[in-house]
């Protein structure tokens, strides 16, 4: 628990060494007070008290009880302040470090399991921590003090009370110890749960439309089952450890009365002392109760700290020795490359893309084209070989770096629940007014997005559910021209579209591509024609490459993908898509329409 607790405090240490300072401060006025009891009860049975000694006594402890409520106020709102700027601060940095670890490590847990680390588990440590860590700390300072003040009274008494804590040490062992599996099953319970309401809420379309609605509910109902068995297990198999040990307290506290009783009738305790016991004894018992429902929480927050600390430590994406390539080309040598151990992707795959080249990527599916794109952006590293830009490898630049060369243009489009302005503006957040108004222009959006209610400033909705499919590819691409990354990543832009969708996106594409260095996976052969290079991957390898005439000519993989192309299904093209990369370094790309025979 100190291991996390350190892990998680760094960077922090100040204000924790404040609150804990704050805390011990406030527990010497909560016990101080009681040694005065002792000689208020001293003075009382005294055979002549002094009646100015007791009132001294008792404005002192008035006094001390006004600091000590003072104090109080003073580190609640510190503590109270604390956990939540080192709560804020930790959803900061694990939102930074989820942003640098490779997308590998990032999908090795299922994004449910992740969105509840960053919100369910934070919640529990600014909780737990919040409403426990101090009174805890206060309580284990009170309970020293007030042990002082009862060994100096009689030490035989004290020692019978101090019993109770190897027993009451063992019990909380025990219960700790026990939780810890059920623990983490309630959190894994926890995590199911939500994940099932998310899929059960995003997938109602699907859920409603197969009339599934009945099993996918079976499924939350049982995860919310599984839910219930996990909390009552949580809290019900450590709890008679804890009961015990709260028995085993008063038990203890018994003993002194008859021991104290014994003493008293030999002599050796005085009246004073005995009752000093009777009230005292039992304030010292208090804090260790405290402990005893605090220390199994400060577990149950511990499982959750662990979990912070496990994607804290996920390994970052390294970089940083190349500042910026000075060039835009590409070179794959020798790349291997797995998603999952023992499942190899990509098998030597090596290739050079010229800068300012038109490069399509061709294969069936699943061949590996969409993973040679992901690679090149730094969503994953290669695990052989080296891919390099500029001629330097991407791997010593800071993934910020690669991105921030890339431009991609993909069927499936992300908007973020935002306006149509800020969701362009996310390409470049520095960019002016003018520039994205421009970029929305080129890109045709302004075209649709003057007939909406707020003009460019109407909201794309959740994932862009307001807009239409060709829509939101227009926004997407306006994003990239806003970016203006010298490298464009294309997947198959304009699959889904209509045919006068298709001529406008293709029109937006072709400002895009201008002047830059262009990839695109294409599925449609006819539109790749002109490219300079066309890859031809099959089973993760580059089975083929050279231009259109001459792979034809092979008549290989890519002629046979072509002769079932220009006879599928009675299709007739008659005008051509056409991506190409002109001498001048432009991309031409007609518009396309299509009449069935
Ligand atoms: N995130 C992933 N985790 C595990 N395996 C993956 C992942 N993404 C892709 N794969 C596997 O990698 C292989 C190559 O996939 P990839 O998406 O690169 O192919 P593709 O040629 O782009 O296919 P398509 O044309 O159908 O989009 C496939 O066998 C696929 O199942």
């Amino acid at each position: 628990m100190i291991r996390n607790l350190r892990y998680i405090f760094k960077g922090a240490p100040a204000l924790v060494r404040k609150s804990m300072l704050l805390e011990w401060f406030h527990s010497l006025f909560v016990a101080v007070p009681t040694g005065f009891l002792l000689l208020v009860v001293r003075e009382f049975f005294s055979p002549a008290p002094d009646q100015q000694r007791l009132w001294t006594y008792v404005a002192i402890m008035t006094g001390l009880l006004l600091v000590q409520l003072l104090v109080s106020v003073r580190t609640f709102t510190f503590t109270n302040n604390m956990t939540y700027t080192l709560s804020t601060v930790l959803r900061m940095k694990l939102g930074r470090h989820l942003q640098k670890i490779s997308m590998g490590a990032f999908k090795q847990r299922d994004p449910g399991d992740l969105a509840s680390v960053v919100l369910q588990d934070v919640a529990n440590f600014e909780l737990i921590f919040g409403h426990t860590v101090g009174s805890l700390v206060s309580a284990v300072f009170a309970f020293a003090i007030v042990s002082v003040f009862l060994f100096i009274t009689d030490w035989r008494l004290a020692l019978i009370l101090w019993l109770a804590l190897p027993l009451v040490w063992l019990l909380v062992k025990v219960a700790t110890f026990l939780m810890q599996r059920p623990g983490v099953q309630h959190i894994e319970a926890r995590n199911a749960t939500g994940a099932r309401f998310l899929e059960y809420v995003t997938g109602i379309r699907h859920i409603k439309s197969y009339g599934m609605t009945g099993d996918r509910f079976s499924t939350l109902q049982q995860a919310l089952d599984d839910f219930r068995r996990a909390s009552i297990r949580t809290e019900g198999i450590p709890g008679p450890f804890i009961l015990l040990a709260a028995a085993v307290l008063e038990a203890c506290f018994l003993l002194m009365i008859l021991a104290g009783v014994h003493f008293f009738a030999d002599g050796s305790l005085s009246v004073p002392a005995l009752v000093a016991f009777l009230i005292m004894g039992y304030r010292l018992y208090e804090p260790i109760k405290i402990v005893l429902v605090d220390y199994t929480l400060l577990r149950y927050m511990n499982i959750s700290m662990g979990r912070i600390v496990e994607v804290l430590e996920t390994p970052e994406q390294q970089g940083g020795r190349v500042v910026k390539p000075t060039a835009c080309d590409i070179r794959f040598e020798n790349v291997d490359f797995c998603y999952l151990p023992g499942q190899q992707v990509l098998h030597d795959v090596s290739f050079h893309i010229p800068e300012k080249s038109l490069t399509a990527l061709v294969g069936p599916s699943g061949s590996g084209k969409t993973t040679v794109t992901s690679l090149m952006a730094r969503f994953w590293d290669v695990d052989g070989g080296s891919i390099k830009i500029g001629g330097a490898d991407i791997r010593d630049m800071e993934p910020s770096v690669v991105y921030s060369l890339i431009s991609e243009v993909f069927q499936e489009v992300y908007l973020f629940d935002d306006t149509i302005y800020n969701n362009i503006r996310y390409g470049n957040p520095q960019a002016t007014y003018e520039q994205i108004i421009d970029a929305a222009d080129r890109a045709l959006v302004m075209e649709f997005a003057w007939e909406m209610p707020d003009g460019i400033h109407s909201r794309a909705g959740e994932n862009g559910n307001r807009l239409s499919g060709g829509q939101k590819q227009r926004i997407s691409i306006a994003r990239a021209l806003l970016k203006d990354a010298p490298i464009v990543l294309l997947d198959e832009a304009t699959a889904s579209l209509d045919p006068e969708n298709e001529v406008q996106i293709q029109q937006a594409i072709q400002q895009l591509v201008k002047e830059k260095t262009v990839i695109v996976i294409a599925h449609k052969l006819s539109t790749i024609v002109r490219a300079d290079q066309i890859l031809v991957l099959k089973d993760g390898r580059v089975h083929e490459s050279g231009r259109h005439a001459a792979l034809l000519e092979r008549k290989g993989l890519y002629a046979k993908l072509w002769d079932i192309q220009q006879r599928a299904g009675g299709w007739k093209l008659n005008k051509e898509v056409v991506y190409e990369q002109a001498s001048g370094g432009s991309v031409a790309a007609g518009g396309i329409k299509r009449d069935m025979n």
